[in-house]
């Protein structure tokens, strides 16, 4: 055990109501936004295939003509309210909008620095109109906060020289000051997703990130702060010297998901994954051909998926320069929403059921006792669905949109859910009720071999 001042303040889940809510809400739109959207990952007639956020670094352009994109900013077709309605449509309770991506660009009118909103031909607070807009349609908004900042002159990768310590002290004085901004200027805001905490600049100033996730709370009481915010006197990441989640929830799934049966570790504390509809752009990108784009159907899987093992699912749009949202994400808003608008209670204040995963697809436990979803995606040929149950638990009723189905106990603590031999075109919800008492008589004998 390491002595630590600057390691996890606590253990277990949050229980407050703050945390019930973020933890009930389970489905958010991640907003990236920024100057990156105007080239959107084609400069001087070249498409550069890495992640579009990062075409100043891809394409090698000097600070100063990246910055000069801030002078073009007038997103012709940008409309708050039309964002907040597909995201209500698509049954999103929270998005996290990028407030400063690594560039530096900041889309709320900061005191700290010139390079933000203010200065553009657009000019308006764009932080605002998103907040207002989404909390009219009873979506909360977190706040997306990159501390590695390409365009401040004192942020530093490492601290090598004692110029560095003094310039890096700067930058982090500077990123409190925004931060507490953020904190003081948007208090409806519910949730801090920090990012860009990797290098050793960072590690080796826990105490700020310490310093700033006391301060976050005490501004706005009852804030969230994910685990990437947090580096402990040693400089562990995450989960500090001790084996103890930092911050309120772990934010360590980008693009990619726990397994099922072999990661079950993470239904322990809250997390969340944040992911891409590209393989990986996060920025909006003019080329979408480069890379597989993935279905609203494999995005609806991974939303059931995350909630099944007790997370939060946090899918990206990457709106263009001018506003517009494509169509591909309009797609996907759209086909999701029309699955949410009946389904969204296996999704909503629902998690991990604690019962073995089947190939069918996926169980989540709603917050009604005794009761379990089947959500099928993989509905088998013979149409009988295997449910293997925690010993001495019993399935006393199972039904799908009213209907009952035939369940049969099969073997000790197995049961097979008769369900209907044919296509269909979205996942299936079934839902089991619990309790009773099971077959009488029937020992199920093991075989002798
Ligand atoms: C949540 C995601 N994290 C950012 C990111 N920064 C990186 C730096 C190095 C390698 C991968 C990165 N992903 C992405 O631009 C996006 O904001």
């Amino acid at each position: 055990e390491f002595k630590l001042q600057y390691g996890a303040q606590r253990t277990g889940k949050r229980t407050d109501a703050a945390m019930e809510r973020w933890r009930g809400n389970r489905f958010g739109q991640f907003i990236h936004w920024g100057l990156y959207a105007i080239p959107g990952g084609v400069w001087n007639g070249k498409t550069y295939n890495y992640a579009a956020e990062f075409l100043k670094s891809s394409a090698k352009i000097p600070g100063s003509t990246w910055d000069s994109l801030m002078y073009q900013f007038n997103p012709k077709k940008f409309s708050a309210k039309e964002w907040a309605r597909m995201a209500k449509r698509m049954g999103a309770k929270y998005m996290t909008i990028t407030t400063k991506h690594h560039e530096g660009f900041c889309l709320w009118p900061s005191r700290f620095t010139e390079f933000n909103i203010s200065r553009t031909p657009y000019g308006k607070d764009i932080l605002k109109e998103l907040v207002d807009a989404y909390n009219a349609e009873g979506i909360d908004v977190n706040f997306y906060y990159s501390v590695l900042d390409w365009h401040h002159p004192d942020w530093r990768y490492d601290i090598k020289s004692p110029e560095d310590s003094v310039a890096f002290r700067r930058y982090l004085d500077f990123a409190f000051n925004q931060l507490k901004e953020l904190a003081t200027n948007y208090p409806t805001v519910k949730a801090f997703w920090f990012d860009g905490t990797w290098d050793n600049s960072v590690k080796k100033n826990g105490w700020w990130t310490y310093e700033v996730e006391q301060m976050l709370k005490q501004v706005s009481p009852g804030a969230i702060v994910n685990s990437r915010l947090r580096a402990d006197d040693r400089g562990a990441r995450h989960f500090d010297s001790n084996g103890q989640l930092m911050g309120d929830y772990e934010s360590g799934y980008e693009r990619r998901l726990p397994d099922p049966v072999t990661d079950l570790k993470v239904t322990k504390w809250d997390w969340e994954a944040c992911m891409t509809v590209p393989e990986n752009q996060w920025g909006y990108h003019k080329d979408w051909s480069i890379s597989h784009v993935k279905s609203p159907l494999e995005l609806l899987e991974m939303l059931v998926h995350t909630t099944s093992m007790g997370g939060n699912f946090l899918l990206n749009f990457g709106p263009a320069g001018d506003g517009s949202i494509r169509p591909e994400e309009q797609r996907i808003a759209a086909e999701i929403g029309s699955w949410m608008q009946n389904n969204g209670n296996v999704i909503y204040n629902s998690g991990y059921a604690g019962w073995e995963k089947q190939d069918w697809g996926y169980f989540t436990a709603p917050s009604r006792p005794n009761t379990l979803n089947m959500v099928v995606f993989n509905l088998p040929v013979s149409g009988l669905l295997k449910v293997k149950v925690p010993a001495g638990v019993k399935i006393s009723t199972a039904s799908t949109g009213g209907k009952k189905l035939r369940v049969e106990e099969i073997a000790k603590n197995q049961y097979l859910v008769h369900f209907e031999r044919k296509w269909f075109a979205m996942p299936q919800v079934i839902v089991l009720e619990t309790g009773g008492e099971g077959k009488k008589g029937a020992q199920y004998q093991d075989a002798k071999t």
